[in-house]
């Protein structure tokens, strides 16, 4: 193995794979291949031959373009660079924004059909915005290499390259990057522009405790500078409004022992519970302290909410394990939410949660393997899939968030 890394190869490309990549065959072996699409004939440089099955490489030059390749949103991640050189977090950012979106449609569709034995559309939806998917980035973290120079990695790598600009971040942004910049000894920084308040500038790697407020239609948040927020401007509106839809108001019940799961500062409880009235009873479960602490003061509306701070594998492992008969008995009454981060809730999650066997699941996920995955093992315990929608959170780029409604059948 090696002996093929830096091969030139002529290629046709057939499909789009998780990740960002796209499906092309060479000799009977799959090679997975960066900044093209469908349609395209390209000259591509074999970058990873460590696997049997498949080969990795990066385009170089488009021989045949897709009528729906377009310049690309952000210059410095473009083709015409060297791979090495192409800014990353912007690998979709050379197909037209309506093709970006069926591609990611028809990876969920895809990997819900293939893993979970789940059929159905999954349209996917784009958000209010600039129509070509620019401005949107409401979190963007920069990097410091040992010379001090700033800015993304390049795809696919972890050196630092320079850029002139950051498309796909808020004009706030934009304007306080210490693009060009020198930071030597540092290792980056964390750029935040928060809906109330101007963007700033946070050390990369600091817990920072200032507290800040994001607002979500009448609501406020409090949380930490450097904690957990969705990132696109409009996408906690988005979320909000998704998962309060899928929930079933003829199987939902305030006083059943309602849960929101990987709970941040309780953002999807809330939305749960502006729908259902200050009588609503849920408890918010996070594993981070200082987002937890936020969550109670955010929670406040609600005497029934509350928030605490666990892993969700254990806190729901000790449920199935212990609760009483009267808690169980609430617990299938009740509707839980769950937002995990990218590799999903798990299969001991997945477990415990057939175990506790809830009414209804309302699945929030950032990654479609993953979520097919643990849709696939919820069918197969008794679980049905009742609505599937997916957004366009992340334009521009490979990532895409699709919102599932369960049911106990
Ligand atoms: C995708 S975020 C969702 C947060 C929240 N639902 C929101 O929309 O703002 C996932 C959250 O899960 C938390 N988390 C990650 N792993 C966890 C675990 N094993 N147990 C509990 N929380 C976890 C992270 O700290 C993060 O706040």
């Amino acid at each position: 193995m090696g002996e093929h890394v830096g091969a030139e190869l002529e290629l046709e490309v057939s499909n789009v794979a998780h990740g960002g990549v796209f499906v092309t065959r060479h000799e009977g072996r799959v090679v997975f291949v960066a900044d093209t699409l469908p349609g395209e004939r390209v000259r591509a440089r074999v970058v990873d031959d460590a696997h049997d099955r498949f080969w990795r490489a990066d385009t170089i030059a488009v021989l045949t373009a897709s009528p729906d390749r377009q310049e690309h949103v952000w210059a410095e991640a473009a083709v015409d660079r060297a791979p090495g050189e192409r800014a990353g977090g912007a690998e979709f950012g050379h197909i037209r924004p309506g093709r970006q979106r069926e591609l990611k449609r028809q990876v969920l569709e895809e990997n819900l059909r293939r893993m979970a034995g789940v059929d159905r559309p999954v349209p996917v939806a784009a958000l209010p915005g600039p129509e070509d998917g620019t401005g949107w980035r409401t979190r963007v973290r920069l990097h410091a290499d040992e010379d001090g120079r700033v800015g993304p990695y390049a795809a696919r790598s972890h050196r630092v390259v320079e850029v002139a600009d950051l498309p796909l971040a808020t004009e706030g942004i934009r304007a306080v990057a210490p693009l060009g910049h020198r930071l030597p000894g540092a290792q980056g920084v964390q750029l935040i522009h928060p809906s109330t308040g101007g963007a700033r500038l946070l050390p990369a790697g600091e817990d920072a405790g200032e507290a800040i407020t994001e607002r979500v239609g009448e609501r406020e948040f409090r949380l930490d500078a450097g904690g957990f927020w969705q990132v696109h401007v409009a996408a906690a509106a988005t979320l909000s409004d998704a998962v309060s839809r899928a929930v079933d108001g003829q199987l939902f019940d305030p006083a059943a022992a309602n849960l929101d799961l990987y709970g941040g500062v309780g953002l999807l409880a809330a939305a749960v519970g502006d729908r259902f009235g200050p009588s609503t009873r849920i408890t918010s479960v996070e594993s981070s302290p200082r987002a937890t602490e936020h969550a109670h003061e955010n929670l406040a509306d609600w005497v029934g909410a509350t928030a605490v701070t666990a892993r969700v594998d254990r806190y729901l492992s000790r449920l199935a394990g212990s609760a009483s008969k009267a808690e169980r008995a609430r617990l299938q009454r009740g509707t839980v939410v769950l937002d995990p981060p990218r590799s999903g809730a798990g299969k001991d999650v997945v477990r415990s949660l057939a175990a506790l066997g809830p009414a209804q699941l309302i699945y929030v996920a950032c990654d479609p393997v993953a979520l097919a995955r643990d849709l696939g093992a919820l069918v197969r315990n008794g679980y049905e899939v009742t609505s599937l929608e997916g957004f366009d959170l992340f334009p521009n780029t490979h990532h895409v968030e699709a919102v599932a409604a369960l049911v106990r059948t």
